[in-house]
């Protein structure tokens, strides 16, 4: 415990703010572009983001992954999901194997998908899988704690961690993924205690279900709050009440990711819900993140105001696994290619601007 909480710690003392020089030069860069100023929109606002965390205008973000916590959920037993639990560890080899959505994506952009077992209540057989158990299963949040302060600290280590030693083998774009059966509900239970929201509005229906299960999902949410009174001003003490332990990895990613001036892509609700924690215990982690996509589940865009980040896409999306985030890095490696690549007006010899 005293190991993790260290590690927490040391990695919070090395996130600092976006490189404020970097960004003038990347601004500077940009309005040399043969290009009316402006004109290219949230592309010029990326390029000058990746500016000021990476520090220079050309940074190697050619190797990327997508990191894909995993874990299972006590209040499933409540009956909150469309699908049965079982799905959670089932999902992991499909993910194992290749064969999922954010398999097909991340091939198509050339990024690699990470599997991190965190918290699966089943054991899974792969070479490929990373065991990093906290426990199996977190508690059911409807009767008592999801997990204790301890285990959620551990699995915000485990997140870090797993950053770390993907920047040692020289990755250095990341998209946060997760898959839980059931996580939905802890995400709405933390949006609630976090920001105030009320909960019809901060629950939706996850893998589609139906109105009277939705009825049954916003009571337990409810009951979750009343029996856990989580404290909003501590966004530990609120993640191991009714978080969830791949929410937990998630967090961990996205400090790391923070802490190694890497830009993290977050994907979409529950990925945000992580984002949103790890904003409260480290305002300054939010330089560091990229929005993905707007995700069809009710409560985002509540989310992403909280958070002040605009999605950068609008699909329609509630897949969860990564996919909107692993979407959005061909977008991201444009905008850095627009900065480096595109003449200039004086290099193409294009005339600038009237004066008015
Ligand atoms: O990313 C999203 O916006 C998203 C929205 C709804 C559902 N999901 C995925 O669906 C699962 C959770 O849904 P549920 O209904 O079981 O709570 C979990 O595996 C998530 O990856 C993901
Ligand atoms: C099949 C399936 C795939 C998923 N991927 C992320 N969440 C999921 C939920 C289900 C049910």
């Amino acid at each position: 415990m005293e190991i993790e909480q260290s590690r927490l710690e040391q990695t919070l003392r090395r996130i600092a703010g976006l490189d404020e020089l970097a960004m003038q030069n990347a601004e500077r860069q940009i309005d040399r572009l043969t290009k009316p100023p402006g004109s290219l929109g949230r592309l010029e606002e990326i390029a000058r983001q990746i500016a000021g965390i990476t520090g220079v205008l050309n940074p190697d973000l050619s190797r990327k992954a997508v990191v894909v916590m995993a874990g299972d959920h006590g209040v499933c037993e409540e009956g909150v999901s469309a699908f049965p639990a079982e799905v959670t560890p089932q999902m992991v080899l499909n993910f194992l194997n290749g064969g999922a959505a954010v398999n097909v994506l991340a091939r198509h952009v050339g990024a690699d998908v990470v599997c991190v077992d965190i918290g699966v209540n089943s054991d899974i057989g792969h070479p490929d899988l990373l065991v990093r158990k906290v426990g199996r299963g977190t508690g059911n949040i409807a009767v008592g704690p999801a997990m204790t302060r301890e285990e959620a600290v551990q699995a915000i280590g485990i997140g870090i961690e797993t950053v770390e030693s993907l920047v040692d083998r020289g990755y250095r774009l990341f998209a946060t993924g997760e898959m839980g059966i059931g996580n939905t509900t802890p995400s709405s239970a933390l949006l609630t205690a976090l920001t105030g929201a009320d909960i019809e509005s901060a629950v939706g229906r996850g893998t589609g279900i139906g109105d009277e299960t939705l009825r049954r999902k916003r009571d337990v949410i409810g009951r979750a709050l009343r029996v856990n009174r989580p404290d909003a001003d501590d966004p530990l003490d609120v993640l191991a009440k009714v978080g969830g332990y791949e929410i937990a990895g998630l967090v961990g990613v996205i400090l790391g990711a923070a802490a190694n001036r890497c830009p993290v892509v977050v994907d979409g609700f529950i990925s945000s819900v992580a984002a949103l924690v790890a904003s409260r215990i480290a305002p300054v982690a939010k330089g560091f993140m990229l929005p993905s996509h707007l995700s069809h589940e009710r409560g985002h865009r509540l989310l992403m105001e909280h958070l002040g980040l605009r999605p950068i896409l609008q699909m329609d999306m509630r897949l969860g696994e990564g996919t909107g985030a692993v979407m959005t890095f061909p977008i991201v490696e444009a905008s850095m290619k627009l900065m480096n690549e595109m003449a200039t007006f004086e290099s193409a010899g294009v005339s600038g601007k009237e004066t008015e």
